[in-house]
């Protein structure tokens, strides 16, 4: 596993182990050492996923202290434009964004925590694996408005949760992180 560097402090672009042959794909997602040896946490203690269509977008979603946590995501089919936000007000990246496509098998994405996490489904159907380092917590779970982080999602017609929609502005958020 190759871990590279994005405009947001600790958040990386993950290249998986991909192996194909007459049979089709062996994809590896998670390594311990490879891990540990980049300083990523290893201790998933949740494991999810979301099956999406196209235009959908999720987010932006995190979990306040002290239930925060980091977070691996990857895409096991279709494909999407996954953004994250810096919450950290001591980061060098605070209040930035980044929005990264991640197609099936081939890129992981590592979140720390204190990022809020988003995606646009960009192919017909798409499904997102998240593994995350602390139990759902719902009084913990929360978000930032999507089209409140200067970034211009490419969609006309974004199909978004009420409960997404509900979410305070960017500008308005009172970081916690
Ligand atoms: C995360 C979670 C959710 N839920 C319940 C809450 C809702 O009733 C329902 C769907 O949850 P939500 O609407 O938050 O699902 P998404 O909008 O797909 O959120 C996900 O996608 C965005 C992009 C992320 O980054 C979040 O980490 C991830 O939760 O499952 C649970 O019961 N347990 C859980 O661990």
């Amino acid at each position: 596993m190759k871990a590279n560097p994005t405009a947001l402090a600790g958040v990386l672009l993950l290249e998986n182990f991909v192996s194909h042959d007459k049979r089709g794909t062996f994809i590896k997602t998670f390594h311990a050492n490879s891990f540990g040896a980049e300083q990523l946490t290893v201790d998933f203690r949740e494991s999810y996923y979301s099956v999406s269509h196209k235009d959908v977008i999720r987010g932006m979603h995190f979990q306040r202290p002290p239930h925060e946590h980091d977070k691996l995501v990857y895409v096991t089919q279709g494909s999407i434009l996954d953004v994250i936000v810096d919450l950290r007000p001591d980061s060098p990246s605070y209040l930035q964004h980044v929005a990264i496509q991640l197609n099936e098998h081939i890129s992981s994405v590592y979140i720390p925590r204190g990022c809020a996490h988003g995606f646009l489904t960009l192919s017909d159907t798409a499904t997102v694996v998240y593994n995350v380092t602390s139990v759902y917590e719902p009084s913990a779970d929360a978000g930032i408005r999507w089209d409140s982080i200067g970034f211009d999602w490419p969609v006309t017609e974004p199909i978004v949760s009420g409960r997404d929609n509900s979410f305070v502005n960017l500008e308005d958020f009172d970081s916690e992180f």
